[in-house]
């Protein structure tokens, strides 16, 4: 990937704007969280591509995708390195336009509306839409705790009970039983694939509709990574969770459909099953079967 830190802006976003966060699209959900238990109902939240466009300058890398992100699925994304796989997925929560001259053209539709409509809040819109990034990046100067918190603060959630919610989240990314009795301490001091859950944890906290996930393994151990993707399977069962992978049996596991790209196209999606078995397109076939990479 050769985009410039998107890690950083997340952060620059939270860090600098806590006490600023704009009005919302619509309510914040501030429903009372349950800390006995890890999120179990599914909300159904979809998201739909329309003919999406992604650009940097003149250059386009995204070459009009028409897809659509399932509720309560997992959607694989897979392809060589630079078909525009990250361009895409930062596309879906307006995350491209912080790269100066980026833009994108097309619709992109979250339960039917259309995210890039004049005069809507960014902010809301990454509310609705969390991220979670290839290296688990928690804000350094803050506990366990203050980091799950985070999201809280910076959307000016206030009538929900931090503390119950912290619980809730921890939970719900399977963190809660090894950090409950040091939620004060650093969040930088966990061990990677800890450090990556209590980033899923942070996103979680807010209740997003939809969780893009960007090769957030591929700075993990392999038991780490196997713990965060038993994790993704429990996710979807409230989110709609997009996986960028370039891990094909990851896609496998995890993947309750996938899609594949290449150079800027989305050449097919459908069931993973199909697609690793019997794809309809040659290059689907030849980039599933190990040919190119
Ligand atoms: N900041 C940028 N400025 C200009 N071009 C960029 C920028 N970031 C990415 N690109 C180009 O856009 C295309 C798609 O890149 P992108 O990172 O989305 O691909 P990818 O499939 O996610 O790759 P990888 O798997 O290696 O992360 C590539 O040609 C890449 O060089």
């Amino acid at each position: 990937m050769t985009s410039p830190n998107p890690d950083n802006a997340a952060i620059r976003d939270l860090e600098e704007a806590v006490s600023d966060a704009p009005t919302p699209l619509r309510p914040l959900d501030s429903g009372a969280a349950t800390p006995a238990a890890a999120p179990t109902t599914g909300t159904g939240h979809t998201v739909t591509l329309k003919g999406v466009k992604s650009f940097y300058g003149d250059a386009m890398a995204v070459k009009g995708v028409d897809l659509e992100y399932r509720a309560n699925e997992v959607t694989a994304m897979i392809g060589p390195s630079g078909c525009g796989k990250s361009t895409l997925l930062r596309s879906i929560n307006r995350m491209h336009e912080e790269i100066p001259g980026a833009r994108v053209e097309g619709e992109i539709l979250l339960d039917g509306v259309d995210i890039n409509a004049a005069g809507t809040d960014v902010v809301a819109i990454r509310r609705m839409i969390g991220m979670v990034f290839q290296r688990p990046n928690p804000f350094p100067t803050m506990s366990i705790r203050e980091n799950v918190a985070a999201g809280l603060r910076f959307n000016k959630i206030k009538d929900v009970d931090h503390d119950e919610r912290v619980e809730w989240a921890l939970r719900g990314a399977g963190l809660w039983d090894e950090v409950k009795d040091r939620l004060d301490a650093p969040g930088v001091g966990l061990s990677g694939g800890q450090q990556q859950r209590l980033c899923i944890a942070r996103t979680i906290a807010i209740k997003p509709d939809v969780i893009l996930m960007d090769e957030p393994c591929s700075a993990l151990d392999p038991i780490a990574t196997l713990k965060v993707e038993e994790l993704i399977q429990e996710l979807k069962q409230e989110f709609t969770i997009v996986l960028v992978t370039h891990n094909m049996q990851q896609a496998a596991r995890v993947g309750d459909r996938t899609a594949f790209m290449y150079l800027g196209d989305l050449v097919e999606a459908g069931p993973t099953d199909k697609i690793f078995t019997n794809p309809e397109d040659p290059r689907t076939e030849e980039y599933v079967s190990g040919k190119f990479s």
